[in-house]
C-alpha cells in the first residue's frame, strides 16, 4: 500500500433548475433537477493511519467533528467496510457552507472515493452512492461524478451533458438550511413532473426562490444585481446565485462590477467532475 498522502478535489455543484414535485411519507421531497459540476471546490488530503483512528485534522467553524459529514463518511466507510485501517484527514475549505452549491455533500463523497482508493477497498460506484445517500440526498451526484437530472430526492441520476458555460456565482453573507426551507408552509410542492426527455429548455426554474427570497432579502438583492447582467438564477436552497456567461473574460468583466460591494466568485461548469478527473490520473 501506498503511503503517500493523497490530494483530491471536493468540486461545488449548481442546480440548473429545480423542481418540487412532491413530499414523500417520511417528509423528504421528490424533486426533479439538474446537476452540473464548477471547477472550483475544497480539497481534502488523507493519509492513512495503522491504528484504526479516523481524525479530521482540520477544525471548521461551527461544525463538531462528530457532525462533520468528512468524518461520518469515513466512518461509514470503515465499518460497512470491516476495513481495520484508519485515517488522517486535512480540509482546505473553499465553498461557502449553507449556500447551496453542496460542499459538505461533496466533502463527503470526496472522502468516500479517496478512502476507497486509498484503503484499496474495490468498492464499485453504485455501492459508494448507495452508502453516500445515507449521508446526503446530495453525496451520491458527487459519487457519481456527471452532470445529470436527478428524480426521487436526487438520487435517481440519469447523466446529461449541458453546455458548460463561465459562471459568474454570487454568495450572500448568509447560510441557509436546507431543512428550513423545506419545512416552509409556503413552498410549492406540486409542480407537475415533467416526463419528457431530454428535458426541454426553458424549465430553468427554481421553486425553492419565493420562499428563500422572502427570509433572506439579502438573495432577492444579489438575484436583482446580477439579473442586470444576465438570467440570475438561485443554486439548491441557496443561498448562492448565479449567472452564465459565454467567456471567462465576460464573467470576470460583472464580476469586477458587483463584487464591489458583494463576495463572489468565477468558475467553469463542467459536466465531469474535477474529482473523477483526479481519479482517472491515479489509475
Ligand atoms: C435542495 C438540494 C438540491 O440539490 O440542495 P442544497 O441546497 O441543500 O445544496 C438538495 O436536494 C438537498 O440535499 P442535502 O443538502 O444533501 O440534504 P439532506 O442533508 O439530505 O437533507 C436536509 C434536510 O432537507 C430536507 N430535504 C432534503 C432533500 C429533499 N429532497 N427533501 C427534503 O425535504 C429534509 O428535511 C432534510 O432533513
Ligand atoms: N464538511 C462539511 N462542509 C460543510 N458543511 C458541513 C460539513 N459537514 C457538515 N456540514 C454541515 O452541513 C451544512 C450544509 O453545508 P453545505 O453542504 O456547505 O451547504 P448546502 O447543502 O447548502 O450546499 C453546514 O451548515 C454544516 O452544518
Amino acid at each position: 500500500m501506498s503511503q503517500a498522502r493523497l490530494t483530491l478535489p471536493a468540486p461545488a455543484k449548481l442546480n440548473l433548475m429545480l423542481h418540487i414535485t412532491g413530499r414523500r411519507a417520511d417528509g423528504y421531497h421528490e424533486l426533479q433537477t439538474l446537476f452540473q459540476f464548477l471547477d472550483y471546490g475544497d480539497e481534502l488530503s488523507f493519509a492513512p493511519r495503522e491504528d484504526g483512528e479516523i481524525r479530521l485534522q482540520t477544525e471548521v467553524a461551527n461544525v463538531p467533528h462528530d457532525s462533520n459529514l468528512i468524518v461520518k463518511a469515513a466512518r461509514a466507510l470503515k465499518a460497512q467496510s470491516g476495513c481495520p485501517l484508519g485515517v488522517d484527514i486535512w480540509l482546505k475549505k473553499i465553498l461557502p457552507m449553507g449556500g447551496g452549491i453542496g460542499g459538505g455533500s461533496s466533502d463527503a463523497a470526496t472522502t468516500l472515493l479517496g478512502l476507497n482508493h486509498l484503503w484499496e477497498l474495490g468498492w464499485d460506484e453504485d455501492r459508494l452512492a448507495a452508502l453516500g445517500l445515507t449521508l446526503g440526498a446530495d453525496v451520491p451526484v458527487f459519487v457519481r461524478g456527471h452532470a445529470a437530472f436527478a428524480e426521487g430526492i436526487g438520487e435517481l441520476l440519469t447523466p446529461v451533458d449541458p453546455e458548460e458555460p463561465w459562471y459568474l456565482v454570487l454568495v450572500p453573507q448568509v447560510s441557509v438550511s436546507t431543512a428550513e426551507i423545506f419545512s416552509d408552509p409556503l413552498l410549492t410542492r406540486d409542480t407537475p413532473p415533467i416526463k419528457v426527455r431530454p428535458v426541454p429548455k426553458g424549465n430553468s426554474r427554481n421553486d425553492c426562490l419565493p420562499v428563500v427570497t422572502r427570509r433572506y432579502p439579502d438573495v432577492g438583492n444579489a438575484l436583482n444585481l446580477l439579473g442586470k447582467f444576465t438570467e440570475a438564477k438561485l443554486t439548491g436552497t441557496g443561498s448562492c446565485v448565479f449567472g452564465a456567461f459565454p467567456s471567462k473574460a465576460e464573467a470576470d468583466k460583472v464580476s469586477a462590477l458587483l463584487t464591489e460591494t458583494l463576495t463572489g466568485f468565477v468558475a467553469k461548469g463542467a459536466n465531469i467532475s474535477m474529482l473523477h478527473r483526479k481519479l482517472q490520473t491515479l489509475l
